[in-house]
């Protein structure tokens, strides 16, 4: 099922998103509850928001935190996502660092991509024979990547390594990134697809063209058993405008 959310702004949207986000934190009764975290501009909205909003409404010691991506640079570099919540989230929120399993980025990529697999392996329950996540939050690019799945590395949705690498197709950068069977197998997906760089892919992503499988965000939304998608004016400027609060 796709549930998708059209909001009066990026920033109703995130706090639609971390609502919903906090309330399945909630109705897990044993814990801990294990989260994977994406990057880019649209995570580090969502990391302020919730030192702002969200400090006292999530039993923050409950989480583990993983990543979905990671680019391959150190921790202190301004491109680290791992850094941006270090910064942003972790920092703030006085989270333990026993709790946050970041990638390594700056750590031979395929050897890194073999043993973040296996801590995730060993540290997660499994559901077909697979991980399980209890929630993952994505992005999507304006090329419709999502992870660091792009275009151009698409065969990594049917990859069975947990993780992979692969590479920016502008800048060459690499990245180890979560595999498809991976990201179809979390018990709650959560995609924000946010601002205006992303108005030309929307369409094409919430539609039912078969182009879409093509594009890593838009072959999630696909296979996803459930996805919750949310957007905003910009992303989506062809819904109809919302009455005043
Ligand atoms: O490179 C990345 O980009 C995507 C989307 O980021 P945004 O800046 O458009 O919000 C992100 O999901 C991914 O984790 C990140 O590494």
């Amino acid at each position: 099922m796709t549930n998708i959310f059209s909001s009066r702004d990026s920033r109703e949207a995130l706090e639609l998103l971390s609502e919903q986000f906090a309330m399945q934190v909630r109705r897990k009764k044993e814990e801990p509850f294990f989260l994977a975290l994406s990057g880019g501009e649209t995570a580090q909205q969502m990391f302020r928001l919730w030192t702002e909003r969200f400090s006292g409404r999530i039993d923050w010691d409950t989480i583990r935190f993983y990543w979905v991506d990671e680019r391959c640079v150190p921790p202190q570099d301004s491109e680290s996502n791992y850094g941006h919540a270090h910064e942003l989230l972790f920092g703030p929120l006085n989270i333990l660092p026993a709790h946050i399993h970041r990638i390594q980025g700056e750590e031979e990529p395929a050897a890194e991509a073999v043993r973040y697999a296996q801590e995730v392996r060993e540290e997660l329950p499994h559901r077909h024979g697979i991980p399980r996540f209890d929630a993952i939050i994505l992005g999507a690019g304006s090329d419709g990547h999502t992870a660091s799945i792009f275009p151009d590395s698409i065969s990594l949705m049917a990859d069975q390594n947990l993780f992979a690498v692969s590479a920016h197709p502008g800048s060459g950068q690499k990245r180890i990134t979560m595999t498809g069977p991976l990201i179809l197998n979390a018990a709650m997906l959560l995609l924000p697809i946010l601002g205006k760089s992303k108005a030309h892919i929307t369409p094409l992503l919430l539609g039912n063209a078969p182009e879409r499988e093509l594009l890593p965000a838009g072959y999630v939304i696909s296979h996803a058993r459930h996805i919750s998608i949310y957007t905003d004016p910009g992303s989506h400027p062809l819904q109809p405008p919302l009455p005043d609060k």
